[in-house]
């Protein structure tokens, strides 16, 4: 259940004074409201549910062989320094007798990007997900993704990206259906 938005609001303001910022200046008086909005949006897959979000988007098809949808853009929150982690998930699957609607496969990936997160439970809740609801052979999923918590502070490393994948089904079983994947998706990843 979330928080009333003026009880979110109320704790941004004692983080910014906890900060040694003066609440009362014009700049920040509408801040803590704003920050609590945006903090509500950026963790909004709480509230979701997957079959509502999938709305029986689930067609019969014929189609028995991959499908990929790839660079679906990402952001997430870490959930340990509730910073942004910001990137792209490819997700494939092999249909046996129905399809997804293509636009899910984004609604999925928002559903549980917007939560506090580590990148490799995202990557695995994601592929379970795709697999629940289109019953699917195989799925797949690679994150690739950039943590504002090592680029901003930490160890302030620019240029490290971090990829996890999730094979289930046939993507687990075999290398040729992993193979393809890949290739799909762009060897060089
Ligand atoms: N595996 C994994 N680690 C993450 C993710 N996001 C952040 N982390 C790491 O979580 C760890 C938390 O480590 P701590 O030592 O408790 O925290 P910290 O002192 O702030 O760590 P530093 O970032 O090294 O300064 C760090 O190594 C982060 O880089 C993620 O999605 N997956
Ligand atoms: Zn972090």
């Amino acid at each position: 259940m979330t928080k009333p938005l003026d009880d979110l609001a109320g704790h941004f303001e004692a983080i910014i004074d906890g900060l040694g910022e003066d609440t009362r200046r014009e700049g920040l008086q509408d801040t803590p409201r704003r920050a609590a909005k945006a903090m509500q949006f950026l963790t909004q897959g709480y509230q979701q549910d997957l079959n509502d979000l999938v709305n029986n988007a689930v067609f019969e098809s014929s189609m028995d062989e991959m499908v990929v949808v790839q660079d679906i853009e990402l952001y997430s929150m870490c959930e340990h320094h509730m910073l942004p982690f910001i990137g792209k998930c490819h997700i494939a699957y092999l249909p046996q007798g129905r399809v997804l609607g293509l636009s899910k496969f984004a609604r999925i990936v928002d559903m549980y990007a917007r939560r506090l997160q580590i990148q490799e439970n995202l990557t695995r809740q994601i592929a379970e997900a795709v697999e629940s609801v289109t019953n699917a052979k195989g799925v797949a999923v690679v994150i690739e993704a950039q943590h504002m918590c090592m680029m901003m502070r930490g160890v302030e490393k620019q240029n490290s990206r971090m990829k996890t994948s999730m094979m289930l089904g046939q993507f687990r079983k075999s290398q040729a259906t992993r193979t393809e994947f890949l290739n799909l998706i762009g060897g060089n990843r």
